[in-house]
């Protein structure tokens, strides 16, 4: 039988790996660093991550929250200094996370737009990517009373499309596994298909 790819070992329920069998493997491969979220603005990425940490045992690591708790609030960035410059930081702040080992293992989300920057893809090279994919409807209620995202002015629901249309092969191309947030999934279910895509992952590329 061919090997499963790492989507079918997701969700597999009684055949999932053994997780202390999977532990005791992957302590025998280099490190590959964090496990890097990427998707559109409020797919869930930051509040994934979060579960992941709370009830599956990942470090977490958020690249806004690090960018804030040292810059100081996003829209303001842009205001004060412009979109060029927050992506300079954002790519900064990544690299540094990326090549940090006590993030080894991490659940690293990235801002929906990191991974428009060449800089940032060229360094996702060899990371675990889980692309969380979402569709317009489920994200309509979280972004419409918008204030503190500056790419979703002046209207939220029709920017959000527009950018996701611009990046969704971006997204794609760099995803090694992909979750489905659409329709209001729940966070624990996404949770355990990540954790078991990532064990799935151990020992692949
Ligand atoms: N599965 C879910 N069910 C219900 N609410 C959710 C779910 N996922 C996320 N949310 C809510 O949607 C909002 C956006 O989520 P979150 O901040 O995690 O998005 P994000 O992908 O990190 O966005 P950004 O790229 O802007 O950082 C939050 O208020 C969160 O509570
Ligand atoms: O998608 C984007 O371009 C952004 C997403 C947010 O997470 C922030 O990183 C910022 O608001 C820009
Ligand atoms: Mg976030």
């Amino acid at each position: 039988m061919p090997p499963k790819s790492p989507l079918e070992t997701a969700g597999s329920g009684d055949d999932r790996l053994d997780p202390v069998l999977v532990r005791s493997l992957s302590e025998h491969e280099a490190p590959r660093g964090p496990i890097v979220l990427i998707g559109p603005m409020a797919a869930g990425k930051s509040f994934l991550a979060l579960h992941l940490a709370k009830f599956h045992g990942y470090k977490f690591v958020d690249a806004d929250q690090l960018i804030v708790s040292r810059h100081g609030v996003i829209s303001e960035i842009f205001e004060t200094y412009g979109e060029r410059y927050f992506r300079d930081l954002e790519a900064d702040t990544i690299a540094e996370v990326l090549g940090d080992p006590e993030y080894e293992g991490a659940v690293f989300s990235v801002g929906g737009g990191a991974p428009m920057t060449p800089r940032v893809r060229e360094r996702l090279a060899g990371h675990r990517v889980v692309y969380l994919r979402i569709d317009a409807e489920t994200v309509a209620p979280r972004i419409a009373g918008n204030t503190s995202r500056p790419m979703l002015r002046p209207d939220p629901v029709a920017r959000w499309t527009e950018i996701l249309e611009q990046r969704r092969e971006t997204y794609e191309a760099l995803a090694d596994v992909v979750i489905d947030a659409s329709g209001d999934r729940s966070i624990a279910d996404m949770a355990r298909e990540l954790d078991g895509a990532v064990r799935g992952l151990t020992g692949d590329r």
